[in-house]
């Protein structure tokens, strides 16, 4: 079964995902990168000339796409928002939920200069907390694990989700 790493933005899943990957000499996907290899620019500019909705119905045949190749799969952030996307998740996937702190994520993603999230773009604390808050029970919904990152470091959370689903 696919291992799947889900979690907010900045959680860790590619970061997480490549560790994994190394470790366990699979191969780790990303889904983001397979949607801006297909769309041929950066989800941001996509985000700007077709909308969120359009980036949503894609992101879940990328999924549908994805989910049954044998290896690691980190999906964005936001996949879990579709009930669909959720149903496939529960049914066809080992799930590990990368949970983190609020102001660690946001620590995160401001020292992170290689990946720009639109949805994040010039919000308030306050915003990004609406987007952050109702996700939060629909990723423990899906997880089969929970593991908190706040503390741990890449390695740590790889190793961490090794004892848990066996190598
Ligand atoms: N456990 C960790 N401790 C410290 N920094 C981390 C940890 N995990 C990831 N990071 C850093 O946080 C930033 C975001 O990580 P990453 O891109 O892997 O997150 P993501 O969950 O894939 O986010 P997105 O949903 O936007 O794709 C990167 O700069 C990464 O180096
Ligand atoms: O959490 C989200 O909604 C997103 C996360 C990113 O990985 C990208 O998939 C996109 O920027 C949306
Ligand atoms: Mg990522």
């Amino acid at each position: 079964m696919t291992l799947v790493l889900i979690g907010f933005m900045g959680a860790g899943k590619t970061t997480v995902g490549n560790v994994l990957a190394n470790k366990t000499a699979t191969k780790q996907i990303d889904l983001d990168q397979c949607i801006v290899d297909k769309i041929g620019m950066p989800i941001s500019e996509y985000f700007d000339e077709h909308g969120e909705e359009a980036f949503r119905e894609l992101e879940t045949t990328m999924l549908k796409n994805f989910l049954n190749t044998s290896g690691i799969l980190s999906p964005g952030g936001g996949v879990i928002l579709k009930e669909e996307n959720q149903a496939l998740l529960k049914e066809q996937a080992t799930v590990v939920y990368l949970q983190t702190d609020l102001d660690e994520l946001l620590r995160r993603i401001d020292q992170d200069t290689t990946n720009y999230r639109p949805l994040l773009h010039n919000k308030t604390i306050e915003e990004v907390k609406d987007i952050f808050l109702p996700r939060i029970p629909i990723y423990e919904e899906i997880a089969d694990h929970i593991i908190d990152t706040t503390n741990k470091t890449p390695e740590e959370i790889a190793d961490v989700i090794l004892e848990l689903v066996g190598d």
